[in-house]
């Protein structure tokens, strides 16, 4: 699993290894991961790295340094280099000294925009860990000249470097270069951070602020049949799901906990025919209490508001296995509050609202969807899976992680239900909730790029990708295992 640390850690762990290493080495060792980053883009870009034209945005702080020493590596491989100091009596002075010895240029005014405008790649030094707030004026006119590629130092500036949220002019990079750790903002928002670099600083970093997963971590949690097992030492999911007028988010839930693991899936509800008929292998029953034994509950996609869904709820809340509860069932928990004391405290509950649901069950999610989610679990004493392009999930016990959507293909109908089924399924099978609802997010997102290649797609379509995103996987594990 990828961690990224927010910048006050991320600051707290440089001082001792700032305070052991001699004055300016570390700055020499990050700037040089972003010159080795910058001849390579220039060299994707243009075919060459000497001769070609770097433009440095130079900022007042040390992330300004570092572009400067940047310019010095860069120099010494032939390129042109000229600083656009947006502060000159403020700039690195050591940075600024090593650039002019070494050949580089500053410019200002028209001078600096035309190097802007004619550079091959431009470094945005502007601001790093210190940035609060989007870029300010005399930085965004001048980033309004650029249109070669950017490299970020650190992190695209005028982003928030622990939310990752944008409020007004920002940079948006091509390519990252980071150190030490990765900040929030590289798992949060990869869209302005383009694809990122780690430089190693030695820091001492544990736990994580925010995690994020690849295929590796998924091939390697999603469970998979032993010799010994049989249908249910893998975990029965029941899923109770839909209604007489919505029966198509049954058979989309039902059908996802059937896809994701090789155990057995219980259906109670209305729509029970319309199951039978798609999935033949469901065992499906009116009622809960008709139901037999469960490892896990999905509770709530399609079951409406009414009674007849309040009651379902509240028995499958009461029935001491880890709960999966979306959509209509999260909106009766906003509007019965005290439906949560049906649950037995000790067995988990995975809430997974979009937008909407969130704010009518705890208030708006706002521009920090991290602080806002991880407030909802400790709150609400369950994981909370905030859908959204970038997906958040928070347990109470304070981890988060983020798994950013692959396009929006995922914005379907009845695409939520076909995630409620995969966390149903990994639920029955014992896994963490948190990292249950993690994995179902990363592999659904996975199955919604194989379902649309493209082109829309549906909930029908990201159903039927499951096989296929988990053969994915599966293949993942397999070269990490030999
Ligand atoms: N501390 C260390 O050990 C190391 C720090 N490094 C670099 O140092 C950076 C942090 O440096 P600093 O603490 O000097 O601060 P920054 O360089 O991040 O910021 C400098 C100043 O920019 C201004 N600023 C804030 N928001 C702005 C905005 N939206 N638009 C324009 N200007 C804005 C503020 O006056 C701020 O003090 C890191 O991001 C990294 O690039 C690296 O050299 C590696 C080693
Ligand atoms: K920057």
């Amino acid at each position: 699993m990828r961690g990224a640390w927010t910048s006050a850690r991320v600051r707290a762990a440089e001082e001792p290894v700032l305070a052991a290493t001699p004055e300016g080495a570390l700055m020499r060792r990050a700037a040089f991961g972003v010159a080795v980053q910058a001849a390579e883009l220039l060299a994707e870009h243009t075919g060459a790295v000497s001769g070609r034209r770097v433009a440095l945005l130079v900022g007042v702080g040390n992330n300004g340094g570092d572009a400067l020493w940047a310019g010095v590596f860069l120099r010494r491989r032939g390129v042109a280099v000229t600083a656009v100091l947006l502060d000159a009596e403020r700039t690195h002075p050591a940075g600024l000294g090593a650039l002019r010895r070494a050949g580089g240029r500053t410019a200002t005014g028209t001078v600096a925009a035309a190097a802007l405008e004619h550079a091959d790649v431009v470094l945005d030094g502007i601001v790093g860990l210190a940035a609060r707030g989007p870029l300010r004026a005399k930085a965004a006119e001048l980033v309004e000249h650029v249109s070669a590629p950017i490299l970020a130092v650190d992190m695209p500036s005028g982003v928030d470097p622990d939310t990752g949220v944008t409020s007004g002019p920002h940079i948006r990079a091509e390519r990252t270069v980071t150190f030490g750790a990765r900040k929030p903002v590289h798992l949060l928002n990869p869209a302005v951070c383009g694809s990122v670099h780690l430089v190693d600083l030695g820091l001492e970093l544990d736990s994580p602020d925010v995690y994020a997963l690849d295929a590796v971590d998924v091939g390697l949690h999603w469970p998979v049949p032993g010799l010994a097992d049989d249908k249910y030492t893998q975990g029965v999911a029941g899923i109770a799901a839909g209604s007489s007028t919505y029966p198509g988010a049954a058979v989309l839930a039902a059908g996802a906990a059937v896809l994701a693991t090789a155990g057995m899936v219980r259906y109670v509800g209305p729509a029970a025919e319309a199951v039978r008929a798609q999935w033949p292998e469901v065992v499906a029953t009116g009622s809960v209490a008709d139901a037999g034994r469960v490892q896990s509950w999905v509770a709530g996609p399609g079951i409406g508001t009414g009674s007849e869904g309040r009651d379902t709820l509240e028995r499958v809340l009461a029935d001491g296995v880890p709960v999966c509860v979306d959509a209509d069932g999260i909106n009766l928990l906003a509007r019965s509050p005290t439906l949560f004391d049906a649950r037995d405290p000790a067995t988990p509950l995975v809430l997974t609202p979009h937008d909407r649901e969130f704010a009518r069950l705890v208030g708006d999610p706002g521009s920090d969807r991290v602080g806002a989610a991880r407030r909802a679990a400790v709150d609400l004493r369950s994981v909370v899976l905030l859908k959204g392009n970038t997906t958040i999930v928070a347990a109470p016990d304070g981890r988060v992680l983020a798994n950013v959507a692959r396009g929006s293909w995922l914005a379907t109908a009845g695409s939520g239900d076909v995630l409620s089924g995969l966390v149903g399924a990994l639920l029955a099978s014992g896994m963490d909730p948190w990292l249950a609802a993690g994995c179902s997010a990363w592999l659904h997102s996975l199955a919604g790029e194989l379902a649309a290649r493209g082109a829309p797609t549906s909930a029908s379509g990201i159903l039927a990708a499951i096989p296929e995103a988990l053969r994915g996987i599966r293949v993942q594990q397999a070269h990490r295992e030999y």
